[in-house]
């Protein structure tokens, strides 16, 4: 019996993962579908053609880039469910709304109207009946502390070069707004309580979580 046959997850499940940039979202992908021997949609970073473009200038760049990402997401969704599930997620598509685009109005680095024009946009294309909802949304969290040395880690320079102060924005912001989180059930995984790089780690805590979970709400 392979593992996800012995925490009775269903074969056509979609599972996203959610958290602040750096927290370990892909690492999680990737160990999650190795374990159910599901496919995995990652967050095309290298091949983007405006994320370097705008951490130099928010401003110039923060309305194409959402445009970007959320094109790149929804043919994504669409992709899982046309596959007919089976998917581990590398970031959801209610982040870009609730997280990216809003801080930067917020902040000033995207207009009034860029931002209205974005979130009818995403609206129209997201927050319909017709849109399928992935079955669980993973929400990894951890101190800021820890994050900045993992974005360290990672060593992409254009978040290396970005001010703390970013970071330490978007980490507040993501407590309240996973409090607001209501598409699809929440897992909640604190990066404290879980080392899936250490020698010997095991996945399958995790796996009777998202076990309960998704068979309470069958
Ligand atoms: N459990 C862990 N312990 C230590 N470092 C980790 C762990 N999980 C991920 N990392 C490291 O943290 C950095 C960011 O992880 P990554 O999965 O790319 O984050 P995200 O996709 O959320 O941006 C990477 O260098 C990764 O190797
Ligand atoms: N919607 C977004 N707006 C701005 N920046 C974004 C958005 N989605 C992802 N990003 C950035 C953040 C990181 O630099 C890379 C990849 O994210 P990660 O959390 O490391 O997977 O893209």
């Amino acid at each position: 019996m392979n593992l996800r046959e012995k925490y009775n997850i269903p074969k056509n499940a979609v599972i996203t993962i959610a958290g602040t940039v750096g927290v370990g979202k892909s690492t999680m992908t990737t160990a999650l579908a190795e374990a159910l021997q599901f496919k995995t949609s990652f967050e095309r970073v290298h091949d983007n053609p405006y994320l370097d473009k705008f951490y130099k200038d928010f401003e110039r760049w923060s309305f194409h880039l959402q445009i970007y990402f959320l094109a790149e997401r929804f043919k994504e969704q669409k992709r899982m469910f046309e596959y007919g599930g089976g998917f581990i997620q590398d970031r959801s598509i209610y982040e870009d709304t609730g997280i990216f685009a809003k801080m930067h109005f917020d902040k000033g680095t995207m207009s009034k109207v860029d931002y209205e024009t974005y979130t009818s946009l995403f609206e129209a294309m997201v927050m319909t009946p017709y849109f399928p909802h992935p079955d669980l949304l993973i929400y990894l969290e951890g101190s800021l502390d820890d994050i900045l040395q993992r974005i360290q880690k990672r060593g992409r320079s254009m978040e290396q070069e970005t001010p703390i102060d970013y970071w330490q924005e978007m980490h507040g912001r993501y407590e309240d707004w996973i409090g607001h989180f209501s598409a699809c059930p929440i897992l909640r995984l604190n990066i404290k309580d879980y080392d899936l790089q250490e020698e010997g780690a095991t996945i399958e805590p995790i796996l009777e979580q998202i076990s309960r979970i998704l068979n309470i709400n069958k």
